[in-house]
This record gives C-alpha cells, structure tokens and sequence, in this order.
C-alpha cells in the first residue's frame, strides 16, 4: 500500500523521497522526533505526511493538528499543500500557531467562566485607565518602570525589558530564576513582577499581552482537566514544524495536547535554534527521549539544495557545538565553488566590494546579504542607493534614525550653524566638555539676550576651568561649520568630548558601549559620502524613508539579518561584518570565557543558518579595521579557513593601496599635524599604526592608511 502511495507521490509532485523521509512519513503512532538539516525536506515531508493521513489513513482533516512557528510559515505550508494536491481532493487540515490555539482557550475558559479581559499589544488594544493612561504594554510598562524606579527607562532598556519579560514569560521562570537573566533595565525582576500585577489589578478587566496568551493557555490546559480532555479527545495527530524554535510554555502546550495517546511528531533542526534570546529552548528537543521513553528520532540529512562544497563547510562547521544531536549532513547536488573568504582593509572596503559584485551579477541570479545587526546594513543601503541598484529588505527596521546619538549628532550640527539657539544647547549641554550646569542654564534662559550662548555664559558666575573650556568650545562649534560632515563627527566625538561622555554612561548605567560607538560609526560612513552638513542631514531622512520602504519593494538582492533569513535561499550569499565582537558579539564571548558556551553556540548557530541559505555561492567576508579600530576576524570564520584550508590572504593586493610611503619610517617624536585633531606628536609606528599624542586629544592609536587616504595627516615643517 505504501508503496502505491509514494508511486502516487512521485508522479503528483514530480519528488521522490529518500528513505528517511519515507520512514518518517509512515511513521504515524506513537512520539517521533524528526531531527533535520537545512534544505533537507522538512516542508515537503511534512506535507507528505498529512497526505499520508489524509488519503491513505483517512484520517479526517479536523484530528490533525498542524503547528508552524509564524503565520507567515503557515500560510507557506498551506501554499505548498495545494500546489501539490489541488486537484486530488478538497480535504484539507488548517495549520495553526501555538499562539493562536492557546488564544483560543483562553478566549473559550474567559468566557466560560464570565471574565472580562482585554488585550494590551497588537492591534485592537484601546481604552484608557480613569487616570488616562493608554491600556497598551508599552504605557503600562513605562509606568510600573517609574514606580519602581523613581526615573523614566530610556528606549535600550524598554527594549530591553520587553525582551526580558517575554524571555521569563517563555521559559516560565520564577523567584530566584529571575535575577540569573541579564538585562540592561533597572531592577528588571521588580519591574516584571510589578507589571504583571498591575494587569490583574489595576484596570476593571483582565489585562492580557501577547505571552500572557501562551501562560494563560498552558495554565488554562494544566488547571482545567475538563477543558484539556476536550482538546486532547479532539486531536489524534499532533505536528509541529520547526519545533527547535518552541520555548519551554509551547512544548509543554503542544505535550499536554498529544498525551495521551502521544501521537506527536516533532520537526527540527537542533541546530538552526536561533531565538534562545527570546525563550527557544533547544534542550526540550535533546530531552525528547527522556520525555517521551517510547520515542522514535529519525534524521533527515541529506540537503537539496546547496553544493557540495557549501553542505561540507557547514557541516564541519557545526560541530563546533556540544550541545546538539550528532548528524552528517550530505548532499546529492553536485560541486560547485569553493566557499570564499575574503579579508578586507576595513568595512569600507568590504562595502565597495560587496556593490561592486552585486553590480555584477544585477538581475541574472538572486542574491542576499546577510548580517547580524540592522545598523550594519545602513552604509551598504547608502551606497546601494547611491549606485541605483534596489534591493529588498525582509526586516526594513529604521529605529537606527531614531536613535538618540543620531539625534544628538544632528543637535550638535545645528548649534555649530547658529550658537544662540538656547532650544538645541537645552539637548545637549551635559554632553561636551563646557561643562554647563543645569543653574547655569536655568540663568542663560532667563536673560532671553540674543548672540552666542557661550558669550553669554561667560558673562554669569562660572567655575575656573569652564574659563578656558567654554571659549575653546565656541571655537571648535564653529570649527565644525565649516568642516565635511565626516570630520565634523569626529570633532564632535574627540575635541567636544562625546565619546568621554558616552563612555561614562556606559559605566555608570550599563548601556553597551559597541552599540552606541557602532552607531556612531555608521554616521561618519553615511557622513563621508555628503559635501555639507545639510547634505548630512538631508541624506539621513532620505535613508530613512528607504528603508522602511525596503520591503514592500521587489528585486532579486535581498538584504536581511542572519535571524530574518531563516527558511530562506539564493543562488549566492554574502555574509558581511564577520568580526569578533558582531558574531560573535563581545557578550557571547565573555560568557564563553567564563564557561557558559549557551551563547556563543547559539552565535554559531546563527553562522550556520546563514551559511546554509546559499545554493551555489558563499563568501564570508572579514576586515582588520572598523573605521579606525582594530577587530580579529570572527572565530567562525577562523573555523571555516581550518575546515577549507583557506590561508589569510588581505585583499589589500588586489586594491588601489594608497601609498603611506612618505610617512612610514619617522622616528617618533616626529611633530605631525591631524586635520582633526590639530597638533601632535609621533610616539610609536607598528604595521598599519602610528600611535600620537595630540596636544589637545592626549594620546590616539591611528590607522595610518585611512588618515592618509582621507589627507588628514601632515608633517609639521621644522624651523631650518
Ligand atoms: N526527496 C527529494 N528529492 C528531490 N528534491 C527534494 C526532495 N525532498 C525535498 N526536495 C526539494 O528540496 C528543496 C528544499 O525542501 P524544503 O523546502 O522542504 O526543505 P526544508 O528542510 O523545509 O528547508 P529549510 O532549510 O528552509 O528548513 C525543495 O525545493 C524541495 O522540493
């Protein structure tokens, strides 16, 4: 009969399964784990199965649950059920997300039991409390922050928060759980635990969020025997897609609904678990066979769709993991290009690289760019745009703009056009190196006088050493007028003292030094690209609108982060920014110092799900420098070259270099001038570097072939 059956298949789809996938689509009673690598036929299988128990089992469509992560994959798993059964018969079962059923039993147990409740995220959420305040998460958790803080939370550590409460809500932690979980906002636990109370009790009805679906609903399942009987009495068949992306409260749902007769197929690649950060817990799946004794684990490895050398890297590559199941994932496809690595001088050069190759290959294959971070992509959309070839974008996130570096950066330019705007110095006076106090500020608007504020201040009482700052400072304001916008920046951070700034609020309130100072940099690359700084700022908006346009656009280049491109494929893959301190991030590698390797395998893992999308081309690509600072080429991608044999070869060669003849071999004490930085002398020359000490900087470690690239250094003439 089966054999009947995948005879049917083949000729209905035009596919063949392997022999796993035969097995794993017979495999009907009883708990089945169905452990697979990228690209190996989840999707179809899956698809075939519920073939299997429609048409050959007759199982009736309503006894089989279907689960995907997203909609989005629901909606895709339908489409292909269609494509290959249309025509067949019009049974068909309807795919769900754990949210959505949990929501359900939520909606029937609050009705049931007559209590009112409403929902506070997504859309529909309206109202206000008798005080006003907006019945949505967002106003209620800034509230429940000020209470227990006394202070406003700034945008990091809402979203930080809210990354922490779904994280807690999913993992169902409790009491002394909560602290182990790190979070940038204050008091994160008392500010949870606040927020949860005020939903039950400060408004007339139930408040409820998105995770509160899943927590009521597993709570619903759990309490109510009645309620569960009648939902596991309605499902004979349990599946669920992507299972290594279920956190603790779905698996347990999904368990609850299977048991008794525990009819539960699992899909799932161990390896692609990418959202640990958001209460994925892959150790579920590596537990299945002590959940479930009588548990079948069937692997599918064998991938269609990349090459040879592509399937070889990354499953070489993935073994760097401990915590996984042990598969060998193989390829029937043929061989085709060695997996590339290329080594760059700095990010710039890596961009120019990566539009120079997109311009080659426009239109003829489908290309994507992968990165780990949203801020990354600005300087490629930048020079894409630039060089009028349009891409799409999967997550077109244009938070970056808002940002309030980016807002300040922008204050400090419209104070250098116009001193006298007491409105911007208001944003911005704590943040350079005048020094102004909140008294004196208070002074500075009560006089209401015209002309510069920084006249004006030395008019007032002021300390001894704001004597010499505060003139230095209107100097170096309109300084910056007349400069490029990318020397601008830079004078902003080193002369007027905002990095010194940022610096401190690191320390002092826990912000993360590489997003702030990455932030910046990406300003100077968007700001070296303009002539005036109207043509900075302008460039800003128009960059804006661009990217929150990316993705209702069409085109064969897709840029998107390492997480979006999961289930995703192209002919060629670039994955960009490959340094230590982005992936892995600085975070994953401290812990993995300290002995925690959580994170950093999950990095890994995001590697792999990148290195896995491309079918016949992928280059990794690497660079010493990011902007001026020296990073190490990623780890994984160390990995990679000890995989390919690939040695270090700079793709400075293959470049202009830019000749530093005239300033290599100085001896130090060597006095030297930094458009910049103004007067300074040289202490050190090693390799790429030359370290000087500005007279009014103090000491800077400089990339000597950027500074001369951009014309920023000179020697300073002696006296004969
Ligand atoms: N037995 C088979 N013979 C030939 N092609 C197959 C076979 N099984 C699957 N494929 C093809 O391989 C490709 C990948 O299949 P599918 O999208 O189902 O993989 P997946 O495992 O869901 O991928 P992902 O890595 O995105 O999770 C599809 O084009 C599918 O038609």
């Amino acid at each position: 009969m089966s054999d009947t059956f995948f005879d049917r298949m083949k000729e209905q789809t035009g596919i063949e399964l392997n022999e796993s996938q035969q097995q794993a689509v017979l495999h009907t009673e009883g708990p089945l784990l169905l452990l697979a690598s990228p690209g190996s036929g989840k999707t179809t299988t899956l698809n075939m199965k519920i073939a299997y128990l429609l048409f050959e089992k007759r199982v009736s469509p309503d006894r089989i649950m279907a689960v995907t992560f997203s909609k989005a994959s629901a909606r895709d798993m339908s489409r292909r059920f269609d494509d290959y059964f249309s025509g067949w018969s019009d049974e068909r079962v309807s795919f769900s997300t754990i949210h959505s059923f949990a929501y359900k039993v939520v909606r029937e147990f609050m009705s049931r039991e007559k209590i009112p409740y409403q929902l506070i995220e997504g859309g529909g959420n309206k109202g206000r409390l008798a005080n006003g305040l907006p019945l949505h998460k967002t106003f209620i958790l800034k509230k429940v922050y000020e209470d227990v803080n006394g202070a406003q939370p700034t945008e990091e550590e809402m979203d930080d928060l809210m990354s922490f409460i779904s994280l807690v809500k999913n993992r169902m932690l409790e009491g002394k759980e909560l602290e182990k979980v790190s979070c940038q906002a204050k008091n994160a636990p008392e500010v949870f635990k606040a927020y949860e109370s005020f939903k039950q009790t400060e408004a007339e009805v139930t408040l409820l969020d998105f995770d509160d679906m899943l927590t009521f609903g597993h709570e619903i399942l759990r309490e109510n025997e009645e309620m569960l009987k009648k939902y596991q009495e309605r499902f004979d068949y349990v599946l669920t897609d992507e299972s290594q992306d279920n956190s603790v409260v779905q698996h347990e749902i999904v368990e609850m609904l299977a048991a008794p007769d525990n009819n539960i197929c699992l899909v799932a690649d161990d390896d692609q678990s990418i959202f640990g950060w958001r209460g994925a817990e892959v150790d579920k799946l590596l537990q299945f066979e002590k959940t479930y004794p009588d548990a079948t684990v069937l692997t599918m490895t064998e991938n269609y769709r990349s090459s040879q050398e592509i399937v070889h890297v990354a499953n070489r590559f993935i073994k760097r993991n401990v915590d996984r199941y042990e598969k060998e994932m193989t390829t029937p496809n043929e061989s085709q290009e060695a997996v590339d690595i290329h080594t760059f001088q700095n990010d710039e050069k890596q961009l120019d690289y990566v539009v120079g190759q997109i311009r080659e290959k426009r239109g003829e294959e489908e290309v994507a760019v992968l990165y780990r971070n949203h801020s990354s992509v600005i300087p490629l959309v930048d020079q894409l745009d630039r060089a009028g070839i349009d891409f799409y974008m999967k997550d077109s996130e244009a938070k970056f703009f808002k940002h309030w570096i980016v807002e300040d950066i922008l204050n400090f330019l419209r104070f250098s056009y116009n001193d006298s705007r007491i409105d911007i110095l208001e944003k911005i006076h704590t943040k350079f190196n005048a020094y102004i106090s909140k008294k004196q500020m208070t002074l500075l608007k009560n006089r209401q006088t015209d002309g510069s504020l920084f006249d004006q201040l030395l008019n007032l009482d002021i300390q001894e050493y704001q004597k010499k700052a505060i003139p230095k400072a209107k100097q170096t304001f309109r300084d910056i007028n007349g400069m490029a916008p990318d020397q601008a920046i830079i004078t902003i951070r080193e002369k007027l003292g905002y990095d010194r700034v940022l610096r401190k609020m690191v320390d002092n309130f826990g912000f993360r030094a590489d997003q702030l100072f990455g932030t910046l940099d990406v300003l100077i690359r968007i700001a070296g690209s303009c002539d005036s700084l109207k043509d900075f700022a302008f460039r800003l908006r128009e960059l804006e609108e661009l990217v929150k346009s990316a993705h209702s656009r069409e085109s064969s280049l897709t840029l998107t982060t390492f997480h979006s491109a999961k289930g995703l494929e192209f002919d060629s893959v670039y994955m960009i920014d490959l340094v230590d301190g982005i992936i892995p991030s600085n975070d994953d590698i401290e812990d993995y110092r300290d002995g925690e390797r959580e994170t950093m395998e999950e990095a890994a893992r995001l590697f792999y799900v990148g290195m896995t999308r491309a079918r016949s081309r992928l280059e990794l690509l690497t660079y010493h420098y990011l902007g001026n600072e020296r990073v190490k080429e990623s780890t994984f991608v160390h990995n990679v070259r000890a995989i390919t044999g690939t040695k270090k070869t700079n793709h400075k060669e293959k470049e202009n270099k830019v000749d530093t003849s005239s300033f290599e071999g100085m001896d130090p004490g060597t006095p030297i001038i930094h458009k910049t930085f103004g007067r300074g002398t040289l202490m050190e020359y090693s390799g790429d570097l030359i370290v000087i000490h500005f007279e009014d900087v103090g000491y800077k470690e400089l990339l000597l072939e950027t500074c001369v690239e951009r014309g920023l250094l000179s020697k300073e003439k002696q006296e004969a």
